[in-house]
């Protein structure tokens, strides 16, 4: 179950197998004496969907942050494709936890506002039917003339999808980005996620990067999981390889050894060798 090299299950992934589509190399980052993270060090390959899991305060969202340009490492480098990464860039696109919609703009709007800061070669009507598609792809082709305000909170959550979706990031990355949603709702948006994961050419996603605090959220999406070490000085603990087929059935995933043992040892990890007293 440690790191290992192996091609992802995306058929557009074998294009370059040797080139990381993101290099996080020996990353501290500090703030004044307290040292958040301490040499991380993690390939993620072109077309693998990777998971980060641990617990409260070790430092997943900056290292989700140090992905998108957001923020610097204080050591290290993170590269995309070879090239390390000095700002945000059209080619990575990150959905909050908070969703970050602007309030003042209707659902509609808060995707073609979007669409022009990070593609600024796209035509007005070619924004707009890039807006349409991804709003459709979300099921908010109705409400699109609505205010977040008037939003329930898993509406609000697909507007930020749809904008994410929408810029087309070779890479995405999403901060708990179901957390509080109904199972129902989260199981819907988990699988159209993976439908524009797996989808080639246009609106298709090479990675996904995902900070999640659910475990079976993690297996049945994602081709490998980091757990990272408890904070501060947080690294990577372990990372496991989720060897289960795709297209997964959710059903029948649980049912499966390797599924549940998977499990096992994630909770094992997280609740015991990771246990934290709060
Ligand atoms: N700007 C900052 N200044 C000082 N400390 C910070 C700053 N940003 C984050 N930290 C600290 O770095 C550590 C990691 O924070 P981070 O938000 O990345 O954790 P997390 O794993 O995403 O937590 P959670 O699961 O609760 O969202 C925490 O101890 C946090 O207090």
């Amino acid at each position: 179950m440690s790191e290992a090299h192996t091609l992802p299950q995306k058929a557009s992934a074998i294009a370059s197998p040797l080139t990381p589509a993101l290099g996080i190399q020996g990353v501290h980052r500090r703030y004044g004496s307290f040292v958040a993270l301490e040499d991380v060090n993690l390939d993620i390959w072109p077309g693998e969907f990777v998971s980060i899991i641990g617990h409260s305060g070790c430092g997943k969202s900056t290292l989700l942050n140090l992905i998108a340009g957001l923020d610097h490492p204080t050591d290290g480098q993170v590269q995309i494709l070879g090239r390390t990464i000095t700002g945000p860039g059209p080619d990575r696109s990150m959905v909050f936890q908070n969703y970050s919609l602007l309030p003042w703009l209707s659902v509609r709007q808060n995707v073609t506002e979007a669409l022009k800061a990070a593609r600024p070669d796209l035509g007005g009507a070619e924004r707009e039917t890039t807006t349409d598609h991804a709003l459709k792809t979300v099921g908010l082709w109705p409400h699109q003339h609505k205010r977040p305000s008037a939003l329930s909170g898993g509406q609000r959550q697909r507007v930020a999808i749809a904008r994410a979706f929408a810029v087309h990031p070779r890479v995405l990355l999403l901060d708990e980005p179901f957390g509080a949603l109904d199972a129902i709702t989260k199981g819907k948006l988990q699988d159209e996620l993976l439908g524009l994961w797996s989808a080639e050419g246009e609106g298709g996603i090479s990675n996904v990067v995902m900070v999640t605090h659910d475990i079976d959220e993690a297996i049945y999406l994602s081709d490998r999981i980091v757990v990272m070490s408890n904070g501060p000085r947080a690294h990577i603990h372990e990372v496991l390889k989720v060897d289960l087929p795709r297209p997964r059935d959710r059903a029948a995933l649980v049912k499966s050894d390797t599924y549940q043992e998977l499990k096992a040892h994630m909770l094992h990890l997280l609740g015991t060798v990771l246990a934290t007293h709060h």
